[in-house]
């Protein structure tokens, strides 16, 4: 039972565990960083496998580097050997090699859900990974095992190679016939903020008003990782996407201002959660 609240993780039972694969941010905002804070203010525990460093801060990437796939092969082992997980968020995948790798090993996973936020550019505008080939293996592989893809109007575009295409909706359901169970294009909305979800039958529209506080540096991290903990709780689908969105436009509007110089960090600490 949930009580009415759509939730139907038991807060007396075992603690829903979300994993993060993508790469650090040392500036602490977005990427592994951020994921993990999500995690925590979503009330599920947070693993990582780290795919990639970055040398980042509010002002943008400086240097990167990717972990060799064995290392990352290593880290899944540990974490689902042992922990385990009840939902799967991926984010930044720097090149087919890793993508083929996770492909491989997360085909295993049940009935667990996973969020791709194919992450390309980070909000201050620096590309972080994406070529031609990986982008082939993300939509020959991820995307298949995908249960909700998170992508920007940008990645949307790439990911279906519909570069012209401004509909929300003809890219969600591109994404969807490329093998995604769902799709939620975030920021979807010239002008507007919100997104468009896309659930496999039928269309959503999740709007919300637009802040202005330029504290946007970790949005879609936070997103995509809110989204997976609502997931693994057992929040349904449109519920989750709602929630996601209203939690992250708080903590864009009641962000980290004191935080660097540039596209200052979300701070998810504003509002309240629905248990
Ligand atoms: N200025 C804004 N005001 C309110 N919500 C926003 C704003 N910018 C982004 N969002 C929301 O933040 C979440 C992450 O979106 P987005 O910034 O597009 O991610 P990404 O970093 O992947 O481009 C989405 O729910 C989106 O609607
Ligand atoms: C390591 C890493 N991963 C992802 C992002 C995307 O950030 P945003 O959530 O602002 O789009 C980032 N800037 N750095």
């Amino acid at each position: 039972m949930d009580g009415g609240t759509g939730v139907s993780g038991n807060p007396a039972g075992p603690r829903a565990r979300c994993l993060t694969i993508g790469s650090s941010d040392s500036g602490g905002g977005a990427g592994i960083q951020g994921d993990l804070k999500a995690f925590a203010r979503a009330g599920v525990y947070g693993a990582s496998v780290i795919v990639g460093v970055t040398a980042q801060n509010t002002l943008g990437v400086t240097a990167t580097t990717s972990i060799g796939t064995g290392m990352v092969g290593h880290q899944l082992k540990a974490v689902l050997d042992d922990i385990g997980t009840d939902g799967v968020k991926i984010g930044t995948t720097w090149s087919a090699e890793l993508i083929w790798l996770l492909v491989d090993r997360l085909v295993w996973l049940d009935e667990v859900p996973v969020v791709l936020d194919p992450v390309m550019v980070s909000a201050a505008g620096s590309a972080l990974g994406g070529d031609e080939e990986a982008v082939t293996a993300v939509r020959e592989g991820l995307l298949p095992l995908t249960w909700v893809a998170t992508p920007n109007m940008t990645e949307a575009r790439r990911l279906t190679r519909l570069e012209e295409e401004k509909d929300p909706a003809k890219l969600a359901e591109a994404i969807v016939e490329l093998g995604a169970r769902a799709a939620l294009i975030t920021d979807a909305f010239p002008g507007g903020a919100g997104d468009w979800l896309f659930d496999g039958e039928r269309h959503h529209e999740i709007t919300g008003p637009r802040r202005a506080s330029g504290c946007d540096h970790g949005a879609g991290c936070a997103h995509s990782a809110l989204l997976t903990a609502f997931l693994a709780r057992g929040m349904p689908l449109t519920r989750a996407a709602r929630t996601a969105h209203a939690t992250v436009s708080l903590a864009i509007e009641h962000g980290a201002a004191d935080i660097g110089n540039g596209r200052h960090p979300v701070e998810l600490t504003a509002g309240s959660l629905p248990w």
